[in-house]
């Protein structure tokens, strides 16, 4: 059972990955076809589940043995001098009961390996689909779901593993031995018992699929109630603030009932079939014991005989019963996997170019030539929008809110593709680079500063993971970051909390530009934060970016045209155009947008300041 142990990378990750990115073509082929993605899985774990199957065939095939052997045992003592017989008869019947259950042990055993690393297996995979959607996937899907999608899966293959080896295969094979030994007694009762027993499962498993749509409707509820969970939790700040706190216990509560409702419609649905299903095997069981009971008055059969026949037959319509049962439970898994799948596994929006090259950097010029873009589903944004930054060049993008800025800078990311034109950075067009080194040349301080619930000093690592201890200090003190690090209770093994709640808006701030310090990429994009911060922090956070700027070629989107006084060039923008572009001071002097912009925000701060 030498199967590659969980901490080494999935067998299946590196078969998917091509090494163009394109690994999650291979994943996508899975989208609607649950059973097919498990047996992918299956297959690479080959040694530990055929162990696993072949315990679990060859302790049905001693349970069955040991029926005949009883059968034996009875024909042996109704022999007027049996002798020794009795005593092999009694050995057969005993150690093929010991080999059955050691046998089932040396599968669960063998499962408890083989079912385990599979989950482990599949949502490396899936995680590593899930991280390679653009930023538009995320932005139409609540997180929450998301996670509790890929939990599902895990559970829903392992249940389907489980109740496959234990309650769908033991049954399946117990009939066809039961069968084939009860042909060898009497072929017309065996017959008969393999129609009806064909018949139950045929009836039952038509009407378990038509349940499915109940089982996908629970499936999709049960997954909105972890993603609305997640959803409030992760916006408490929000719901307490707008004293939310009932409206959002209602909400909850309603949507907590709904899948309550489709959850009881699907289990009420399983109970009536077992109900039909018990109720035919109470009248068929009492059929078969009639009718064997007959033959042996005819004197068709021996008293062992009819001992048999009533047990395989007890052991057929049983076993029909209970794989009846597990296929129907199954197929509810198998839609709770399908209804996952077919979410997770979509189609990555942008695909890594087949021929990506890494971007060969050589100062840094950004180029946006004659772009068209909208998002998907809405007007577009950017029409025919030309822009050229050469190297080193600091240029602030100024505009009403909705006049595209945010989207020039997800553009040259190339967080979406663009419908016309091209982004070219140093002359390359990013549609066609490698997507890691895109990200390599670029370092971002965003506007919205989310940091991971770990250690300061990890999320200011996570610039370069590489970085030593010294050279995180060294960005931590280039972004004024030391001071109030260093006030913390743990210094820089504080826990930031979830996205950096114990951290105020200007320290998460600092936090990212340290971040930014420490990737050290040729092309900085700012999104200025609109909340105000008190001058202490304003300062430290200004003479903190003037350093990270330095030597670096600069797209900033500033609010506060206070922040743009150094800068090279001023880019102001309405609805997806370009309307004005010089230095600040140039378009100081000028008449237009920007300078109404610069006198309004001057007004309101000597309002202010009086
Ligand atoms: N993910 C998205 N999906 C659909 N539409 C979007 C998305 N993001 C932005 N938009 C739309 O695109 C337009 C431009 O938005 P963008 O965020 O680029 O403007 P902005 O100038 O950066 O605004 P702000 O100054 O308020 O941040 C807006 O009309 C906005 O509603």
């Amino acid at each position: 059972m030498q199967d590659r142990g969980l901490h080494q990378a999935s067998p299946v990750d590196n078969l998917l990955d091509d090494g163009a990115g394109g690994h999650s073509s291979y994943l996508v082929r899975y989208a609607h076809r649950p059973l097919l993605f498990i047996l992918r899985y299956v297959r690479h774990r080959a040694p530990s589940h055929s162990i696993v199957i072949t315990s679990v065939l060859a302790a049905v095939g001693c349970a069955i043995a040991s029926q005949y052997a009883i059968k034996n045992l009875i024909d042996v003592l109704s022999t007027p001098d049996p002798g020794d017989l009795v005593w092999a008869a009694f050995i057969i019947l005993t150690g093929l009961i010991a080999a059955d259950n050691l046998l089932w042990r040396v599968g669960g055993w063998a499962a408890s390996h083989a079912f385990v690393t599979v989950t482990g297996d599949l949502r490396r995979d899936l995680f590593r689909h899930l991280t390679g959607h653009a930023p538009g996937y995320f932005a139409d899907r609540l997180p929450g779901m998301l996670a509790s999608r890929i939990t599902a899966t895990a559970n829903a293959v392992y249940t389907t593993e489980t109740m496959f080896t234990w309650n769908v295969m033991p049954p399946a094979v117990a009939v066809m031995g039961a069968i084939a030994l009860l042909s060898a007694v009497n072929a017309p009762l065996a017959g008969v018992l393999v129609i009806i027993a064909a018949f139950i499962v045929a009836v039952m498993f038509k009407l378990a699929d038509r349940g499915q749509p109940l089982h996908h409707a629970f499936a999709s509820k049960a997954a909105l109630v972890d993603g609305e969970l997640v959803d409030v939790i992760g916006n408490i700040g929000v719901v307490r603030a707008f004293g939310a706190t009932m409206r959002e216990r209602q909400r909850f509560s309603t949507t907590v009932d709904n899948e309550m409702d489709a959850r009881r419609r699907s289990l009420r649905y399983l109970e009536k079939l077992r109900l039909l299903h018990a109720a035919l095997t109470a009248t068929l069981t009492a059929g078969v014991l009639g009718w064997a009971l007959k033959l042996w008055q005819q004197g068709t059969i021996t008293t062992g005989d009819v001992v048999l026949v009533c047990s395989l037959g007890f052991t057929i319509l049983h076993a029909s019963r209970d794989l009846a049962v597990a296929l129907v439970e199954v197929t509810q898994h198998m839609a709770r996997l399908g209804e996952a799948l077919s979410t997770l596994l979509l189609p990555h929006e942008m695909r890594e170019h087949p021929r990506a090259t890494p971007l060969a950097v050589r100062g840094g010029r950004v180029e946006f030539d004659g772009i068209d873009f909208a998002y998907p589903g809405s007007r577009p944004v950017l029409r025919d929008f030309c822009l050229r930054v050469a190297p080193g060049q600091r240029i602030g993008l100024v505009g009403r809110s909705g006049s595209g800025k945010s989207t020039v800078l997800a553009l040259l990311q190339r967080f979406y593709d663009v419908q016309g034109g091209c982004v070219r950075i140093d002359g390359q067009d990013v549609a066609q680079l490698a997507q890691q080194s895109l990200g390599e040349a670029i370092a971002v301080v965003p506007q919205d500063i989310s940091l991971f619930h770990r250690s300061i000093l990890e999320n200011i690592r996570y610039g370069r993971p590489e970085a030593s201890e010294v050279e995180v200090m060294a960005a931590a003190e280039a972004a004024g970051c030391r001071g109030f690090i260093g006030a913390m209770p743990q210094g820089f093994a504080t826990v930031a909390g979830d996205r950096g709640i114990k951290l105020s808006g200007g320290q998460r701030q600092r936090i990212a530009i340290a971040r930014a310090f420490l990737k050290d990429s040729p092309i900085l994009l700012l999104d200025e934060a609109t909340s105000a911060l008190d001058s202490e922090s304003e300062q430290a956070i200004h003479d903190a970016l003037a350093r990270l700027m330095r030597n670096r070629t600069v797209i900033a989107i500033a609010h506060r045209l206070s922040t743009l006084r150094d800068f090279d060039r001023i880019v102001v923008m309405d609805a997806g155009r370009i309307v004005q572009d010089g230095s600040p001071a140039e378009l100081a002097r000028r008449a237009g947008p920007f300078r109404d912009l610069l006198m309004r925000q001057t007004a309101q701060a000597e309002r202010a300041a009086a």
